[in-house]
């Protein structure tokens, strides 16, 4: 069997580093093993992630969503897994639909495995970031633990479309080297895996992270890990806009950057950051299907 050689981008947001594929038609066949390989530093092409960019009425997961947004972002982990949401993707996903004249600044829906998400693309000469509102976090009942290696730590249930465990440390040294994901219990919190972020306070509302993603290993950023720390910090200071009518803002520090993360009276989440395209080029189609 032939096959073609597939366009490519690479683009980051704070360091959070995805493979993005256009494929407006969702023509192009992404088994597992294919995004594995692509998202692989050393054999592929190298990222925390894959973005396939695909209209909204050409996939079936997204056909529902197509009168309000036409573009659909089927995000995958760089181990080639399925997530519902990805936060640094999406704004990453709206920079290359601006990159490409497809958008244009200003507001735009973007369709994901967790729902319809509204983004706002500032214009360059105000500082070029981009705003996702993010939708409510859930907060499950029920105590988790989170440990590395002798070390453990309570950790909070947040759930932004995807699920996390935001453990408060003393020192993010603590979290070792996270070359492989923290063990946490009870396993029936996250029957289907989780991402696990560490804590520390760096002044008043305003921390800073890391994280182990679930399919991904430690990454240098995660948008929606943000939004659950950023919850489960202000759950922690007892700050709830929904009680006093106000919005909460928290500057989230990554390993690769910043996000703002604020929380409005009705739940909502808005995450603002960067996102970056950084190269385009092609992808061989001896390397896409080697021989036998
Ligand atoms: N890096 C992302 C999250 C990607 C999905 C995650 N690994 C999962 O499996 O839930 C972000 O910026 O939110």
């Amino acid at each position: 069997m032939s096959t073609s050689p597939i366009t490519f981008l690479k683009g980051h947001g704070t360091e959070n580093d995805f493979v993005i594929v256009p494929d407006p038609d969702n023509s192009i066949d992404l088994p597992p093993s294919l995004v594995a390989r692509l998202c692989d530093r050393r054999a592929g092409i190298g990222g925390d992630g894959l973005l396939h960019v695909v209209r909204s009425a050409e996939h079936p997961e997204a056909r529902s969503m197509a009168d309000a947004a036409e573009w659909f972002m089927d995000y995958r982990n760089a181990d080639g897994s399925i997530a519902e949401m990805c936060g640094n993707g999406v704004r990453v996903f709206a920079r290359y639909l601006q990159r490409a004249g497809l958008v244009g600044e200003g507001d735009l829906a973007v369709a994901t495995r967790g729902g319809v998400k509204l983004v706002h693309i500032a214009k360059a000469d105000s500082g070029g970031g981009i705003t996702v509102s993010m939708g409510r976090a859930v907060l499950p009942e029920g105590d988790v633990t989170v440990s590395v290696g002798t070390r453990d730590w309570p950790a909070r249930n947040v759930n932004m479309g995807n699920p996390h465990a935001v453990a408060f440390v003393d020192d993010l040294e603590h979290a070792g080297d996270l070359f492989t994901a923290p063990p946490f219990s009870p396993a029936s919190a996250y029957p289907d895996g989780v991402n696990i972020e560490f804590v520390v306070d760096r002044g008043p509302r305003h921390v800073a992270m890391r994280v182990h993603e679930r399919g991904s290993g430690e990454t240098r950023s995660c948008g929606t890990g943000a939004c659950a720390v950023a919850v489960a910090a202000a759950r922690r200071d007892g700050a709830d806009p929904a009680v006093t009518g106000e919005p909460v803002t928290y500057t989230v520090d990554v390993p690769g950057g910043r996000l703002v993360i604020t929380e409005r009276p009705d739940g909502t989440i808005e995450m603002t950051g960067p996102a970056v395209i950084v190269a385009e080029g092609t992808i061989d189609a001896d390397w896409i299907a080697p021989a036998a």
